[in-house]
């Protein structure tokens, strides 16, 4: 086997405000099944599609997508911070290809990541460093947003890239699906805000750091006494998504507006986009069986909780 697809969820609350044991130790074990299947497989190269929450792209420049040639992770909310590993001769031959094939992505030598790249890579590798890995940036919280079309072809691109390396390549995707945590939106605030935004949030100080991590923290509280106190999760949507990428149909995404999918599913629900990308790049290795697909709305977390591997047939 060449490639191998694991999607997952990834939520800032783990540990600080759980859903009950039994849910836990269910989430723990989908979880362990797919970090054994990934040991087992022993990428040569992994290839991650995560969003940011404002702590390593700001609007100062605000790509769509974005592929790190270097990448260091800040540990928040108690994720491991440090480098993670990055070939960076190949990341610079991922960015030229991408390119090549009409996607104009970003490239950042110095790429701030927060746990939307930490958290898979501590749940499912054991940890930052552990693989070689290309972090790739999806724009998923700060409008304007790109659009499902273009995470799809972004993907496409980066698997025909990945299928030319001749390696063995692990493709995650982290993040979604139904949710709408508590993130600031440039519209909606002004002053200090604002300016954080704009990028003087790069380094914010523990205190504010920690302020910042208790909102979302309340916000769940408030969230599973009252689904209303937020977006509601949308298990409806959440299952129809998954049954598109399970069979195969991205491009029937295509069609679905930001505003549209912000409706139905909650504002930081475009961060399924890393899922259609990681399954577009999947798809570039030609047909696939989709496998291992869990789902659970969790309000504790703020999420509709999800993950979904993936191979080529054989
Ligand atoms: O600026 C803030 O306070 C952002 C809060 C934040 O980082 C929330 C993140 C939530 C997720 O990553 C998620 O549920 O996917
Ligand atoms: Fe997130």
């Amino acid at each position: 086997m060449t490639t191998l697809l694991q999607c997952l969820s990834h939520t800032p609350l783990v540990g600080h405000f759980d859903p009950a044991p039994a849910v836990l130790d269910e989430v723990e074990t989908v979880i362990a099944k797919a970090r054994e299947r990934i040991a087992t497989f022993d990428p040569e190269l992994v290839i991650l599609f995560s969003p940011d929450h404002y702590n390593g792209f700001f609007y100062d420049v605000m790509p769509s997508f974005c592929i790190g040639m270097a990448a260091h992770a800040i540990g928040d909310f108690g994720t491991a911070a440090g480098l993670l590993s990055v070939p960076q001769a190949l990341a610079e031959q991922c960015a030229e290809a991408v390119l090549a094939d009409g996607i104009d992505a970003a490239v950042s030598y110095r790429m701030q990541v927060d746990h939307g790249f930490a958290q898979p890579l501590e749940d499912l590798l054991g940890g930052l460093q552990r693989y070689p890995v290309i972090p790739v940036f999806i724009n998923s919280v700060a409008p304007p947003l790109p659009s499902f079309q273009r995470a799809r072809l972004l993907g496409e691109a980066i698997g025909r890239f990945a299928r030319s390396t001749g390696k063995r390549v692990l493709l995650l995707g982290s993040g979604g699906l139904s949710h709408q945590p508590p993130v600031p939106e440039l519209a909606r605030v002004e002053g200090l805000m604002a300016d954080r935004l704009k990028g003087s949030g790069r380094y914010l100080p523990a205190d504010e750091r920690e302020a910042r991590q208790q909102r979302v923290i309340s916000a769940a509280r408030r969230f599973v006494e009252d689904p209303n106190s937020l977006h509601p999760l949308n298990p409806e949507w959440d299952q129809q998504f998954l049954d598109t990428l399970a069979s195969a149909r991205l491009s029937d995404l295509d069609g679905l507006g930001n505003a549209e999918l912000s409706a139905i599913a909650g504002k930081s629900t475009h961060e399924v986009k890393t899922w259609v990308a990681a399954f577009a790049a999947l798809s570039a290795f030609g047909p696939f069986d989709a496998f291992d697909r869990y789902y659970r709305p969790i309000p504790e977390w703020i999420a509709g909780y999800g993950a979904l591997a993936a191979r080529p047939l054989a």
